[in-house]
C-alpha cells in the first residue's frame, strides 16, 4: 500500500510573493535564448544586465499523480527586451487536455494562449482576479506593467510541461510596447 502524503502548509509571502520555506525555481534571461523576438536587444541585455532574473517559480514536492494538486507561486519582474515585455516561456501540458488557474495577487499583466488548432486568446491579469487557462491551450504569462507580476496557480500533478515548439517558433501572437501601450502583434517568427 502507498503511504499516504502529510498534509502541510507553506507560506507566501503577500507583497513579494515569495516563501521562506522552500528555495524557488529562477528562469534567468539567458534560459530563455531565442524566446525574444528582439535577438539583439537579448543579447545586449543579457550583457549588460549580467543575465537578470526574470520570474521564479515554485516546484514544490508533491507526488506527480492525476489526484495531487501541483501549487504556487509564480514571480514575474518587469522589464522589457527590445520592446517585448517580459514573460514567461509558457508551455503546453503534456496531458494537453489539463487546464490550469492562475489567481494574479499583484501586478499586471496578461495571459497569453493558443492551442494546437490555431485559435489564441488573451485575458487580463490585475489583482483580485483568477485567470482560467482551458485545457490544449499552451499558456505565457506577460508583464506589461512596472511592479512584479505576482499570481498563484494550481493544476493537476501529473500534466508536466511540454515546451514543444514553443521554444523553436514562439507564439503566434507577441505582445510589445507601443507609445507606451501593450498592443498584441503576429510573431514574424510564426509561419
Ligand atoms: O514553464 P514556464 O513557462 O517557464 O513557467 C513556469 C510556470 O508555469 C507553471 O509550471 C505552472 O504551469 C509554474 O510552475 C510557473 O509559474
Ligand atoms: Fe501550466
Amino acid at each position: 500500500m502507498t503511504q499516504p502524503v502529510k498534509a502541510f502548509t507553506i507560506d507566501f509571502d503577500l507583497v513579494t510573493g515569495l516563501s521562506k520555506k522552500t528555495p524557488s525555481t529562477k528562469r534567468t534571461l539567458s534560459s530563455m535564448k531565442g524566446m525574444y523576438a528582439d535577438q539583439g536587444a537579448y543579447d545586449r541585455k543579457l550583457q549588460d544586465d549580467n543575465d537578470p532574473l526574470v520570474y521564479e517559480f515554485y516546484e514544490l514536492d508533491i507526488p506527480q499523480t492525476s489526484g495531487d494538486i501541483l501549487f504556487g507561486t509564480s514571480v514575474l519582474y518587469p522589464g522589457k527586451v527590445g520592446n517585448e515585455y517580459h514573460m514567461t516561456k509558457g508551455h503546453f501540458h503534456t496531458i494537453l487536455e489539463t487546464g490550469e488557474v492562475y489567481y494574479c495577487l499583484s501586478g499586471e499583466g496578461v495571459m497569453l494562449m493558443e492551442n494546437p488548432e490555431g485559435d489564441w486568446q488573451i485575458e487580463k491579469f490585475s489583482p483580485g482576479q483568477a485567470v482560467y487557462v482551458p485545457p490544449r491551450y499552451a499558456h505565457r504569462s506577460i508583464n506589461t506593467g512596472t511592479e512584479p507580476l505576482i499570481s498563484f496557480y494550481a493544476f493537476r500533478a501529473d500534466a508536466g510541461h511540454d515546451y514543444g515548439t514553443i521554444e523553436t517558433k514562439g507564439y503566434r501572437k507577441l505582445v510589445v510596447e507601443k507609445e507606451g501601450q501593450p498592443e498584441i502583434i503576429d510573431n514574424p517568427k510564426w509561419n
